[in-house]
């Protein structure tokens, strides 16, 4: 069984990478939680993820900051009131890479720790 994205780490992008088209990326999207993450114009990734009230939000929000320097690969965060909209994608490439999908998958993990009760 292939590892779990969310077990893996994020694996060194250049910029010689090409950008993941939606055959690429079409295996990986299965791992993510479907009613977060949705690909734009397949070039990024945009989720959104809803919280009980702002400290949850900005709770998670610095835990994904976290997981993006531990990674060296940072999302996009918008953070409000009970809302964290995330934009993800490889910057290198201006485009998808796995370690897209992988920081996703993690962000999903970390979500499930945050889930109203
Ligand atoms: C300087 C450059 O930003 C770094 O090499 C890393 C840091 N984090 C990154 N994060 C993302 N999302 N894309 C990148 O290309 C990237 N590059």
């Amino acid at each position: 069984m292939a590892q779990r994205l969310a077990d893996q780490a994020c694996e060194a992008c250049t910029s010689e990478d090409e950008p993941l088209s939606e055959e690429g990326y079409a295996e990986y999207l299965t791992e993510l939680d479907d009613e977060v993450w949705e690909v734009v114009e397949e070039h990024h990734l945009e989720g959104t993820y809803a919280f009980e009230d702002f400290r949850d939000a900005l709770e998670f929000t610095y835990e994904v900051g976290e997981l993006a320097e531990e990674e060296w690969h940072h999302p996009d965060l918008h953070l409000q009131w009970g809302e964290v909209r995330v934009e993800m994608w490889t910057h290198k490439i201006d485009g998808l890479h796995k370690s897209d999908f992988v920081m996703a998958a993690r962000m999903d993990r970390i979500h499930d720790d945050y889930a109203p009760e």
